[in-house]
Parts: C-alpha cells; sequence; structure tokens
C-alpha cells in the first residue's frame, strides 16, 4: 500500500462535524505519523436553510453534496460525515470507504425542568425536527405537543434555554461527542424511540476510483457497527427512505447474530408498523432487505407515499 504525503479530509463546520474529522485526522495520523492530515472545512445547504424542518428542504444528502464537490475536483481526498446524514441510495462515482465505531445509537432527553417524556404535562412542548422522533413520542404521549426544531446542536440548546421548549430530543452521540453529556437529563430506550439508521455512527466517503483511500481507510472499519448499519441502511434504501419518511432502523450484534428492527409511522401519528428479525452478520444487507419486505407487507408503502404527499404540500 502506498501512502501519500498528504490527506485532505472535507468537512462541514458545525462544532459537531469538525469533532468527527479531528477525530478522523487524529486516527489517521496516528496510523500513518508520515503523512499530513489537513481539514477542508465547508458550508453546506443544509447548514444554511435553518428556517424550515428538514423534511421540508427535502433534499436527499442535504448535507453532503458540497462535500462530494471537492472529493469530485480532488481538493479532498475524503469526507467524513454522520452516516445517518448520508443517503441510503450513495451512488457512484461515490462510495463508502468505511463505518467507524458507533457511539451511544440512542436519542437524549434534554430538558431543564423534567427528567423524562413521562414526567411531562399535557400540552407540554417537545423540540425536534424528525419526523421519526416525533410519530414515535405522539404514539406513546399523544398529550404532547411536538414543535419543530432545527439548527445546529448549540442552537438547539439555546432555544430550549430560552424557553421555546419544556424538553427538546437529540441523538445521545453529538452531545457525548461534544462533551455536553451533562445536558442529558435521561435516555431514551431504544424500544421507546428506535433510532435512525446509522445514527451514531461515521461513514467515511470517497471516489469509488480511488482504491489506494479505499485501502487506506480499511484500517478505521469497525466490523461490528458496519455490519449493523448495512442492515439498517438496506431497511431504509429499501423502502425508498429520506428524511421526509418517519422511518427508524436499529441493528445489534448479540453473539454474531444481528438482531435488526424497524418501524414506518403515519406522518400525522395515528399508527406505527413495526417488523424484526434476527439474522447472519455476513448476511447484514439480505436481512435488511427481509425486515423491509416484512414492513411492506404491513403496509407501510402507503404510509410512504402519503409521508412524501404531505412533504410535497407543505412547501
Ligand atoms: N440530523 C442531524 C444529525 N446528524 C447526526 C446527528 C447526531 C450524531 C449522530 O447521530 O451520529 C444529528 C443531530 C441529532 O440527530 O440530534
Amino acid at each position: 500500500m502506498k501512502i501519500p504525503e498528504k490527506l485532505v479530509i472535507a468537512t462541514r463546520e458545525s462544532r459537531l462535524a469538525l469533532w468527527q474529522a479531528e477525530y478522523v485526522q487524529a486516527k489517521l495520523s496516528a496510523l500513518y505519523p508520515q503523512t499530513k492530515v489537513e481539514l477542508l472545512k465547508m458550508t453546506t445547504r443544509g447548514d444554511q436553510i435553518l428556517d424550515k424542518t428538514l423534511s421540508k428542504v427535502g433534499g436527499k444528502g442535504l448535507f453532503v453534496k458540497e462535500l462530494e464537490t471537492a472529493l469530485l475536483d480532488g481538493r479532498a481526498d475524503l469526507a467524513v460525515h454522520s452516516l445517518k446524514d448520508v443517503p441510503v441510495d450513495l451512488q457512484h462515482p461515490f462510495q463508502l470507504a468505511c463505518v467507524m465505531e458507533r457511539e451511544d445509537p440512542r436519542d437524549a432527553f434534554v430538558s431543564n425542568d423534567y427528567t423524562q417524556l413521562s414526567d411531562l404535562p399535557a400540552g407540554a412542548i417537545v423540540g425536534t425536527s424528525s419526523l421519526r422522533r416525533e410519530s414515535q413520542i405522539r404514539e406513546r404521549y399523544p398529550h404532547l405537543i411536538v414543535k419543530s426544531l432545527r439548527g445546529n446542536l448549540d442552537t438547539r440548546l439555546r432555544k430550549l434555554d430560552e424557553g421555546q421548549y419544556a424538553a427538546i430530543i437529540l441523538a445521545a452521540a453529538g452531545l457525548k461527542r461534544l462533551k455536553l453529556a451533562e445536558r442529558i437529563q435521561s435516555y431514551i430506550t431504544i424500544e421507546e424511540s428506535l433510532p435512525a439508521a446509522g445514527q451514531g455512527a461515521l461513514g467515511i466517503e470517497i471516489l469509488a476510483a480511488r482504491q489506494d483511500m479505499y485501502d487506506l481507510l480499511q484500517a478505521l472499519k469497525h466490523d461490528n457497527t458496519q455490519a449493523c448499519t448495512i442492515a439498517e441502511r438496506a431497511v431504509s434504501f429499501a423502502l425508498g427512505g429520506s428524511c421526509q419518511v418517519p422511518l427508524a432502523a436499529h441493528a445489534v450484534l448479540e453473539n454474531d447474530t444481528l438482531y435488526l428492527r424497524a418501524l414506518v409511522a403515519a406522518t400525522d401519528g395515528s399508527h406505527i408498523i413495526r417488523a424484526e428479525k434476527r439474522g447472519r452478520m455476513t448476511q447484514a444487507y439480505t436481512l435488511g432487505i427481509e425486515v423491509a419486505d416484512v414492513l411492506k407487507q404491513s403496509g407501510a408503502k402507503v404510509l410512504i407515499e402519503q409521508a412524501i404527499n404531505a412533504a410535497k404540500l407543505d412547501k
């Protein structure tokens, strides 16, 4: 393997994105001490459009496109992403080189006044802009009001502190990475808020033609996480998932067996379709497709069409 003199990592400029890119930078520097590893900091459309909920902005790959341009014109060799933000139908000329070890995949309950969702009184306002979180909250706590909450982590926490919300829901992974875990009142169980495909994991994107990069990055791969997220992303892919659709998929490895759970929800919170299955680690993708098939047989397609139409009407 030929080790390059210099590597450039494309990254967004949010604090979390920079943490993630610097984390990869440190790992690569340790692995390849002769190589100079630099960051190319970029603003994406997802960072600029802050007045709409993500489902209404509606673009797949809202947070990755600009970084891909840098890969294409050779300004960067790799791009570091929250895997959750990487489109499941990532296509040629791009490729995921590897998936790194997952942080805590759970959603976190953040509030200045309450300890957990079940403590909130009727009419209390919960902030989240994820349809996935919203539908699961609505199913279990129909007396709560869910309101949109956008912006990077610091912005979201500021809006909570200003009193616009009784509580907000955020990915635990981001808070932990930014040393903000003390803001977490409680963790929402996987059962109560099934996470998004890839939540908590980092994905490294490259040009598919860059075999040298692919080989170099295999040292960062985490087999367990990669198998779990392949299964999760396959569910989403098979259902045509995007952030317009309330879709969750989460897998864990239990003694070499993958345990995959997924759900599709009605945007109005009226019902949720769930499916789960166990399978071999080496058959992760197939397992995801099978779980998606079970969801389809239970009527998931109709819910997905409704969600996509609702998003169109809202624009
Ligand atoms: N959609 C934005 C996004 N992308 C990744 C994370 C958190 C970190 C992760 O899941 O890896 C977040 C924020 C959130 O969901 O609270």
